[in-house]
């Protein structure tokens, strides 16, 4: 059980407000606080998921969003950007010498899978392997220089299916795991669980936002010596959904919604890496320069680890999405569509925490 299975609901909320929400404040600049995020996936099939998580990382709050696909998927990425000018579509996916750092160096968390498409199922063989080698080089680059990272849908499959691709991707969440997060549905996690029937303490550090009924968020531990934890710890969100309707793209939605929360903690525990470094640099060199000091909201409250942060934050958005899909389903019924779903984002998080303005 987690520490926060012991909080009611209105606690776990109240907590988040003072931890990992953010407030709107006119003393942040572009993308420094609301989050830079960047979604990788999309393929000659699905153009709708990886618009679905993008579009859901800028209502929850992302101030940037790219979105990262090939340009050999057909008229995929015009398409991407005739969806929404508020995107950034950047179409490398597929470049043979991808610089991972052109497009990634100021993101804050990454998603990786939604429409991705399998090998499988591609037409061209041979560009497709770069695409996926691409998809490994991002995923590597964002856990070795702390990006969180959301794997989801076809990225899922790449680590539970691809025979290719899913010993390097099963290494990489056994070094970096405090950096992922994956969020699979029920069918995904059943090929996750026969590929690795010890998944949730295999990885440590990591969490699984397990999607269904009540969202389920099973964390490992970071260490595997740390004995006196229960491992896993497992947290449900048991908060009534009143939507019915199951349309495709949900699943998108919650994971474009949990990596610009994800973003947002990235950004308090950089400032807060950054500002004991100064605390150091003070004492050594009795420099008063307070300028790096907590630059982000400095009265918040502190969570215990990086752990901690993950799975609050998984907690809120899972709440966040089901209160949306609630009011898109008491709208539309049986025509309600993720679009639907999507657009009543920015209305529910609203609800939950307010306008959440800095106050004075
Ligand atoms: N508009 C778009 O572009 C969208 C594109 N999308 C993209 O599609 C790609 C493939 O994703 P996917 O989820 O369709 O495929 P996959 O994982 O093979 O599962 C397929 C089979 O699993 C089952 N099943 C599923 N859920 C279940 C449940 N809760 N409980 C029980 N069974 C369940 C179900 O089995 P059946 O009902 O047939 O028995 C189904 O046939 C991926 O890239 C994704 O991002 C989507 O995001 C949607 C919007
Ligand atoms: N049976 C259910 N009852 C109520 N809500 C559900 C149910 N199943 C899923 N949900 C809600 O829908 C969200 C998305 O779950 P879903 O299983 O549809 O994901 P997915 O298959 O990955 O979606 P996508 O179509 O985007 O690939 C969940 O987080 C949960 O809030």
């Amino acid at each position: 059980m987690s520490r926060f299975a012991k909080y009611t609901h209105l606690e776990l909320i109240q907590l988040a407000q003072k931890t990992i929400i953010p407030p709107l404040s006119s003393r942040y600049h572009k993308g420094q606080v609301g989050g830079r995020v960047c979604v990788v996936g999309g393929s000659f099939k699905f153009c709708g998921a990886p618009f679905f998580a993008a579009n859901a990382t800028m209502l929850y709050g992302s101030d940037l969003t790219y979105l990262v696909c090939s340009d050999k998927d057909h008229d995929l990425s015009s398409i991407l950007k005739i969806y929404s000018p508020n995107l950034m579509v950047n179409p490398v996916l597929s470049e043979p010498h991808l610089k991972c750092e052109s497009f990634l160096h100021n993101v804050h968390s990454v998603v990786i899978g939604p429409g991705l498409g399998r090998r499988e199922d591609e037409v061209m063989q041979e560009t497709n392997d770069v695409k996926f080698d691409n998809v490994i080089k991002i995923l590597q680059y964002c856990v070795e220089n702390k990006i969180f990272v959301v794997i989801d849908a076809d990225g899922l499959y790449l680590l539970s299916n691809d025979n290719k691709y899913k010993s390097k991707m099963s290494d990489l969440l056994k070094n970096h795991g405090k950096y992922i997060a994956l969020t699979p549905n029920v069918i995904e996690l059943k090929r996750l669980q026969k590929e690795y029937p010890d998944l949730y303490t295999r990885f440590p550090g990591l969490i699984i936002l397990e999607k269904g009924k009540n969202d389920k968020i099973i964390s490992t531990n970071q260490s595997n010596d740390s004995t006196n934890e229960e491992n896993p710890q497992i947290l449900e969100n048991t908060v009534e959904s009143h939507c019915l309707k199951r349309c495709g793209g949900q699943g998108d939605t919650l994971t474009g919604c949990l990596a610009t929360q994800l973003g947002w903690c990235n950004i308090l525990l950089r400032d807060d890496e950054n500002s004991s470094k100064n605390d150091d640099g003070d004492d050594n060199n009795n420099n008063n320069n307070n300028k790096e000091k907590h630059v982000i909201w400095p009265d918040r409250k502190r969570l215990e680890n990086i752990a901690e942060y993950k799975v609050l934050s998984a907690y809120v958005v899972s709440t966040v999405v089901k209160l949306a899909s609630s009011k898109a389903f008491a709208e539309k019924f049986r025509s309600m569509q993720t679009t639907d779903l999507n657009n009543k984002v920015g209305e529910a998080f609203y609800e939950i925490f307010g306008d959440t303005v800095e106050k004075e």
